[in-house]
């Protein structure tokens, strides 16, 4: 509350400062000073109430508010900050591809300006305390709930997992905060990655969370935030980035779209994030989306011990409840060991594919092999080292997970690897949240892809997955209808900063972005 207060006091003396500005004194101490003369730079001479009821007036005609949604938008919006970056203007058409500025920056020494009651602070998420705060601010702020009934809900590990992989570095988990209460209002991170565009490999930054606390929006904080990281990226001799957004910024390399496969039609449509379409009932819709029976069986030494399964391990465990019931009552005792690993292993009673199983940290080497191999067909797709592929692809309990099937030969053919987004349900009487599956990686050498993405749906809801989500990049279109994915509202356009590209579809795209 008192926070609170503080925030609500610091934006009213933001306003102060910003009337303030308006002297070409202190034009250098504006939040951002990016672009030409312009009508919101009339629009700021007027008074914060005169503003206000401007602002109100043109988001009634949903027009001028945010960035834009699609092309049409796009095309009619004066980008006062990204026409001033180097990326291509949003009607340039782009044949050639290389650095758009190739000169080595001169980078400043010195943070950008922020209002005096702001802070920059670089967050250390190796302490529990500033990875709650972001936590707090991303869970609170991050989601555009239109009808406030689910919000996205990141946990500690999660960001961990997407914020520190190999080579992470501190100052680029850069935030913003509140210098009289130390409130966390702004962030925005960067994490190293090498990325192939077409044939080049380039070492960049994945760019990500850029997030601006509600009660600041607006304001032209964004543009500082994104010209601090671009600094900090800059001192580390880094010139290029790739982001996403579902605004249409200038100017998207790729556009993709979610798709989403209902996994529990009931509590979706009570959540209102699925609906029913005219001549859909929910008995139909349930009907629909049925998938195999599935009986799932978590063998952890707190539910149930089993001893080594044999070498075809994996078939051996499906089988009926009946016989697992038997089986655990003649067994008991010891823990599940697999080729000599003690490890916690998951069965499905109705997958087809022979030899699926989770991943572990001796198929690591056959999964970097199999991923550079499938990815070599992609125009935009990252290099990963075995770090990378032990970091994103090793399962983490309610993070991510990575399903391989390894043949009889004892070699791993096929794999997909999904990461868990849980979100939670806002004021609603029955549900408290909703859990999705987000695709990474599907690689399907032996196994048809259809089978192995069927049973691995098997596997989301046998472990209450409500829906799982994909993009339409890489191979998914092949499997996204035939296994009723709907496709959703939402788009992710892609893009590269400092670096030219003609535009690809989505099937090129290699990278998903979290
Ligand atoms: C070499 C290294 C380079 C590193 C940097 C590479 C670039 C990285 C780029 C960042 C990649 C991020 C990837 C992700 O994390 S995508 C996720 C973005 N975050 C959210 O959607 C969370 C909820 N929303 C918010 O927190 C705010 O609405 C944000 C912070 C998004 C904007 O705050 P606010 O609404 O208060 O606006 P403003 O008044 O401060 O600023 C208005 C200006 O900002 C431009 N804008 C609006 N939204 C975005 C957006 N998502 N990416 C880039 N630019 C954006 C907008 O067009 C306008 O510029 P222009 O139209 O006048 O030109």
């Amino acid at each position: 509350m008192a926070d609170q207060k503080n925030l609500e006091k610091s934006l009213e003396e933001d306003r102060g400062v910003e009337s303030k500005k308006k002297t070409k004194k202190h034009k250098d101490q504006t939040w951002a000073k990016e672009g030409p003369q312009d009508p919101f730079e009339m629009l700021d001479s007027l008074s914060e109430e005169k503003q206000q009821e401007i602002q109100k007036a043109l988001h009634l005609f949903s027009f001028g508010h945010g960035p834009p949604k699609n092309l049409q938008e796009a095309q009619r919006h004066t980008y006062r900050f990204w026409d001033t970056q180097p990326v291509p203007k949003i009607d340039e058409k782009v044949t050639s591809h290389g650095p758009i500025e190739s000169e080595r920056p001169s980078v400043r020494e010195e943070p950008f300006s922020l209002p005096q009651e702001f802070i920059w602070d670089t967050l250390n998420l190796d302490n529990q305390e500033q990875l709650r705060e972001l936590c707090v601010l991303l869970n609170e702020n991050y989601t555009e709930e239109d009808d406030n009934t689910l919000r996205l809900h990141y946990s500690p590990q999660f960001l961990l997992w997407t914020l520190c992989p190999p080579g992470w570095q501190s100052q680029w988990h850069c935030g913003v905060r509140v210098k009289s209460s130390q409130k966390l209002v702004g962030f925005i991170s960067a994490i190293p990655a090498t990325i192939k565009v077409l044939d080049t490999d380039l070492k960049m930054v994945e760019v990500n969370f850029l997030c601006v606390h509600k009660k600041l929006r607006s304001k032209r904080v964004a543009p500082v935030l994104i010209k601090e990281l671009t600094r900090r990226v800059h001192q580390q001799g880094i010139s290029q980035a790739i982001y996403s957004t579902s605004a249409v910024l200038p100017k998207p390399i790729a556009s993709c779209r979610y798709w989403h496969r209902s996994l529990n039609p009931r509590k979706l449509i009570e959540l209102n994030f699925s609906s029913l379409t005219r001549n859909m009932t929910l008995q139909r819709a349930i009907k629909l989306n049925r998938l195999p029976e599935t009986m799932y069986v978590m063998y952890t030494p707190d539910i149930v011990t089993l001893p080594p399964p044999p070498r075809s391990s994996y078939q051996m465990l499906h089988r009926t409840q009946k016989q697992t019931k038997e089986h655990r009552e003649q067994e008991g005792g010891g823990l599940v060991e697999d080729m000599g690993e003690r490890r916690r292993a998951s069965s499905i009673a109705s997958t087809k594919t022979t030899g699926l199983r989770p991943m572990t940290l001796q198929d690591m080497p056959v999964v970097q092999a199999l991923l550079r191999e499938h990815l070599k067909a992609f125009h935009l797709s990252p290099s990963l080292t075995l770090e990378d592929i032990e970091h994103w692809l090793l399962p983490k309990d309610g993070v991510i997970d990575t399903y391989v099937v390894e043949s009889m030969a004892e070699t791993i053919t096929d794999m997909v690897s999904f990461y868990t987004l849980p979100s939670l349900a806002l004021n609603h009487p029955v549900h408290k949240g909703l859990k999705a599956a987000c695709v990474l990686y599907c690689i399907s050498k032996a196994t048809p892809l259809l089978q192995l993405m069927e049973d691995i749906l098997i596997i989301c809801k046998a472990r209450k997955f409500d829906v799982f989500s994909a993009l339409d990049v890489m191979d998914n279109k092949s499997f996204l209808e035939p296994l009723k994915f709907r496709m959703g509202d939402v788009h992710k356009h892609y893009y590269l900063y400092n670096w030219r590209c003609p535009e690809m579809a989505s099937d090129k795209v290699g990278v998903v972005l979290k």
